[in-house]
């Protein structure tokens, strides 16, 4: 391929499609779900409890009661004390189960929507950009799924439960407790505002600072002979003087958050006791009402901690979320079935007025016409940039034509749901990938219902014999940390799974360019048992190839100049002619 293809990002989601996402991933586990609010709300109610015993203790005790009621009231508040601790223990254990299963789902569903992707749309977005949502934005999407929003939800579940027990207590006190939450609310949106955009500005100054400071020790001896160590320490200075700014930016965002969070946590504790007191020596409530009050304002604290943390991760891990779910919208869905069962009809693969285009740029192929007669070799050469690994793409129905049709038995190549289409035709490249699993589930990729004889004979019949030498045949393991397959014997693997799919054409993109000469002449001894009786397209790079074909198709600027027979065209004098002798160095 040629030309240095534009590199974009792949979409994302809108907030309504994240929603939606959302639900999907919980969707099948209500229950699980369920269970966790329903175990996490009566935790809550069990500690809310404690604080109530020890306001009646206090009470008790003032009003002197015998031990024998202080020790049951202890008891039964240890009681709820314990049971707190067990319901939240199942409830962790819920949020968990859920957060682990939704992670499955989702990991699943991203998959399945990256194959779905056009191999185009691939090819052209940003190289880290699929990555970086396979890896960073699932892990932050998984670590928020695991603990950031079960925590969130039982804290703010707590939260609830805490506000409702002190209000029902005591609406006065209530309100005492409720007094540092708008400050919480406040500051909050305040760093979520500014903090993003901070820490951003902070990370790539400190990336600007290891890149400068790498620069200058790799090219010292450049900057020595050149004299410049005053601009590169200038240069040093001004990027940490930069950094510095950076990091002094979040520092402030962190000193008011904290500040202001403290204070928050502080300020109910402490009018609760001040009122709690006031309306005590007035009489208004008892000593154990304004104790449980304080207790309340007190165990505030913990669960508006675990929001005010969680928030921030829950929000971005929304962000991750959208970019895993956006790169649906760039996925094209799987062609309903045909019913063609891949009976041959004689007319072969018929490209009619085929014009293509990346993306909106330029056509790359101009007006093809062209007729792939069953059971022939057509070669197809020409100029590099021609547009021949796209036409082999188009024919292969990996890529549908931006006008005109490549159709076989009548419908449209790249219409075919994918198992129909192999029957009529496989693109074999350079890429020979061994998927991680056992020879097996490399093999069964061509034809799930091939059983182990089909698969032993289509290993055989590529000259496949190191299957027998593997430890446990085809059940061994494949990959990183497992078996290693040199790369001819991926190969291997690959032109047996053609076998298998057993597709009346291949279409081929020189297959065997990257391989050594002694892997490269095994190659084509297994290439040549799986074209056996095939119909072949060759992209050919290298001459010879076309030489040995029934028919010759030359390329150039998008479009076939001229297509025939290898003498006849050599004899003709027109462009192959030329590239024949140039090919010879005449
Ligand atoms: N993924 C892509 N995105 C954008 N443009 C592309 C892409 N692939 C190919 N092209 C462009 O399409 C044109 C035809 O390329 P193509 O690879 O089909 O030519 P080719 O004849 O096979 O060349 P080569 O022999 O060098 O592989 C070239 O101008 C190339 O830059």
């Amino acid at each position: 391929m040629s030309g240095e293809p534009r590199s974009e990002r792949l979409p994302i989601a809108g907030p309504a499609a994240v929603r939606r996402a959302l639900l999907d991933l919980v969707r099948g586990d209500v229950h699980v779900l369920a269970a966790m609010l329903a175990l996490t709300a009566a935790a809550a109610l069990a500690a809310a409890a404690m604080p109530r015993l020890l306001g009646m203790i206090v009470d008790d005790f003032q009003e002197g009661a015998g031990a024998s009621r202080i020790d049951l009231l202890a008891t039964v508040a240890i009681g709820f004390g314990i049971a707190h601790l067990l319901l939240t223990r199942f409830a962790g254990l819920a949020g968990s189960r859920l957060g682990e299963r939704a992670l499955y789902r989702l990991r699943g569903g991203f998959v399945a929507r990256a194959l779905a992707l056009p191999t185009h749309v691939v090819e052209r977005a940003d190289a880290g950009d699929l990555t970086t949502r396979n890896s960073t934005d699932i892990a932050l999407v998984g670590q928020a799924l695991r603990e950031a929003a079960p925590d969130f939800f039982v804290a703010t579940i707590r939260i609830g439960v805490l506000l409702a027990a002190v209000l029902l207590l005591d609406p006065l006190l209530g309100l005492c407790v409720l007094c540092g939450l708008p400050l919480h609310w406040v500051v909050t949106r305040w760093y979520l505002r500014r903090a993003p955009g901070d820490y951003l500005a902070e990370r790539a100054a400190a990336s600007e600072v290891s890149e400068v400071l790498s620069a200058g020790v790799e090219g010292a001896k450049t900057i020595e002979a050149l004299r410049m160590q005053e601009q590169r320490m200038d240069l040093v200075a001004r990027t940490i003087a930069a950094s510095h700014r950076a990091r002094r930016r979040t520092l402030f965002l962190r000193t008011v958050l904290f500040v202001v969070v403290d204070v928050g946590h502080a300020l109910p504790v402490a009018t609760t006791l001040l009122l709690g007191g006031y309306l005590y020596s007035a009489g208004g409530i008892g000593l154990g009402t304004a104790v449980a009050g304080s207790l309340y304002a007190w165990q505030l604290a913990d669960p508006v901690d675990q929001v005010l943390m969680r928030v921030e991760q829950v929000q971005s891990s929304l962000a991750s979320l959208a970019r895993i779910e956006g790169v649906g919208e760039a996925a094209v869905p799987e062609p309903a079935s045909t019913g063609l069962d891949g009976a041959p009809d004689g007319k072969g693969f018929v490209a009619a007025g085929v014009h293509y285009a990346y993306d909106g740029g330029p056509d790359v192929l101009g007006g093809v016409d062209l007729t792939v007669r069953p059971g022939e070799w057509l070669a197809i050469v020409g100029p590099s940039g021609a547009g021949k690994s796209t036409l082999g793409k188009l024919l292969a129905g990996l890529e549908a034509p931006t006008k005109g049709t490549i159709t076989v038995q009548g419908r449209q190549v790249s219409a075919l749901p994918a198992h129909e289409r192999r029957r009529y035709v496989l693109m074999v490249t350079q890429e020979h990938h061994v998927f991680l699993g056992t020879v097996r589930d490399n093999l069964a990729m061509a034809d799930p219902d091939a059983g182990d004889d089909a698969m032993l004979a289509a290993l055989a019949a590529v000259d496949a014999h190191w299957i027998g030498d593997l430890p446990h045949g085809l059940a061994t393991e494949l990959g990183a940390g497992a078996t290693h397959l040199d790369p001819g014997q991926a190969q291997q693997l690959a032109l047996a799974r053609v076998v298998l799919a057993d597709p009346q054409t291949v279409v081929l993109d020189e297959a065997t360019a990257l391989l050594d000469p002694v892997t490269a002449r095994r190659a084509e001894r297994s290439m040549a048992a799986v074209l056996q009786g095939r119909t072949v397209v060759a992209i050919a790079h290298r001459l010879h190839t076309a030489h040995d074909a029934d028919r010759v198709a030359i390329m150039e600027r998008g479009r076939i100049v001229e297509i025939g027979e290898h003498h006849a065209l050599v004899a003709a004098g027109g462009p192959y002619a030329g590239l024949w002798r140039s090919w010879h160095g005449a």
